[in-house]
């Protein structure tokens, strides 16, 4: 059984803060700061250059990969780390795409984060392929047989709305299609099953619920029977099979290094691998579990206080991640007036109100002042202020 008492107590949380945006930007483990600080005072200051092979940077980005995929449903030298997500998906989807050079078609949703969908149409336009974007509920009737990727996030950033990664997989499969698929906002908070669903590639970011901090390096995944075939459209040195011998010719390295581009974030890394401790003990199930029970008495809880909210999540819990929106005119305000009083959650365009529930440090507690705040400031309309309506350059 999981001890969520000790994850809750590895965070550095400020005192009288409700912090239900882990979906956005995981909080600080307490460990990250001191793992971080001695990083730069005993190797980074004394090893110097030494550092890349004494301190084991260089091989940072396997071996923090391989902590991750225990959470993903993968195996052990199947991830590697690095990049920002975004270079990750074009990572994914062009090497995918590659390995379907008769396709044209690039499958998504408009229930995709909007990044992936630029970084798949700006793909397209260079290698004369196209992007089909469908609805959400549309996915499954537009796999096609002149698919060559199926690019997908798994969890709605702003519904929460769950994709059957194990059905659209095998159907894509049918029609001759490789799948793509972005864990952004799965990563830590739902029972992600790589392997067993057959998945193809899988990227996703490390800064929701993996708590690795602002800018913590992405992670790629690619199914070993592709490993060795799938080609980086982004050749860079340190995907290279020697990258010291300087060779002028590209050769990728063996399996998943082969995804690596260039020089690893060591000192982000270091505040990554300090977080993943907090994981060292949870399983993934026991974390479904509590992830289930926080979201539905949390949407209970709203529905029973707050009469002008409408839910925008899915009810059923299977088809929904670890996160909750609901939906009201003035959602911007509403939350700055949230925020004002200690509960922080989002506000993502145009109406929406998002909170993302973390098992790791997150419990009933939390959801009880969360909801009850929000039925005061909708009841005292305190929302209702022109400084609350002043939009900030990042909500
Ligand atoms: C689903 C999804 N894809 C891509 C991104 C972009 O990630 P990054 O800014 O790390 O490139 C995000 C978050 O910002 C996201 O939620
Ligand atoms: N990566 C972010 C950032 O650098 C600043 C602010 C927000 C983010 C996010 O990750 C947003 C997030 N993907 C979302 O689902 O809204």
């Amino acid at each position: 059984m999981t001890d969520f008492n000790r994850t809750r107590q590895a965070f550095d949380l400020p005192s009288g803060i409700t912090y239900l945006d882990g979906n956005s930007l995981g909080p600080m483990p307490t460990s990250a700061a001191e793992r971080v600080s001695r990083m730069m005072s005993e190797e980074w200051s004394r090893m110097l250059i030494t550092g890349w092979n004494k301190a084991g940077w260089y091989a940072q980005p396997r071996k923090v990969g391989d902590r991750i995929a225990r959470l993903i449903g993968a195996g052990s030298g199947q991830v590697v780390m690095g990049d920002t997500l975004s270079i990750k998906v074009f990572q994914a989807v062009s090497a995918a795409r590659a390995m379907r050079p008769d396709r044209r078609v690039i499958l998504s949703d408009s229930g995709n984060f909007p990044s992936d969908l630029y970084v798949a149409h700006g793909l397209a336009a260079a290698v004369d392929a196209e992007l089909r974007v469908v609805a959400p509920e549309d996915v499954e009737a537009a796999i096609s047989d002149d698919l060559a990727v199926l690019m997908i996030t798994e969890v709605d950033y702003r519904t929460g709305r769950r994709h059957d990664m194990k059905a659209l997989t095998r159907k894509a499969h049918e029609v001759g299609a490789l799948t793509v698929w972005d864990l952004a906002h799965s990563a830590g908070a739902v029972d992600v099953a790589l392997l067993d669903c057959d998945a193809d590639f899988a990227v996703g970011c490390t800064y929701k619920y993996l708590n690795g901090g602002p800018g913590a390096p992405a992670f790629i995944w690619v199914h070993p029977q592709h490993a060795d075939k799938a080609r980086p459209i982004l050749q860079g040195w340190m995907g290279h099979h020697a990258p010291f011998d300087f060779d002028l010719d590209y050769q990728p390295a063996a399996g998943i290094e082969r995804m690596r581009v260039g020089t690893p974030p060591v000192i982000a890394m270091t505040a990554l691998d300090a977080a993943l401790d907090v994981w060292e003990g949870v399983s993934i199930d026991d974390l479904r579990a509590r992830s289930i029970e926080l979201t539905e008495a949390f949407i209970a809880r709203v529905e029973a206080r707050c009469p002008d909210l409408v839910l925008h999540s899915p009810r059923d819990p299977l088809q929904r991640g670890s996160q909750v929106g609901f939906r009201h005119p003035q959602a911007y305000a509403v939350m700055q007036a949230l925020i004002a009083e200690g509960i922080i959650g989002d506000f993502r365009a145009p109406d929406v109100l998002r909170f993302g529930f973390a098992p790791l440090y997150n419990d009933l507690g939390d959801v009880e002042r969360a909801a009850d705040g929000l039925a005061r400031i909708l009841a005292n309309q305190s929302w209702d202020r022109d400084d609350y309506r002043q939009r900030a350059d990042v909500t």
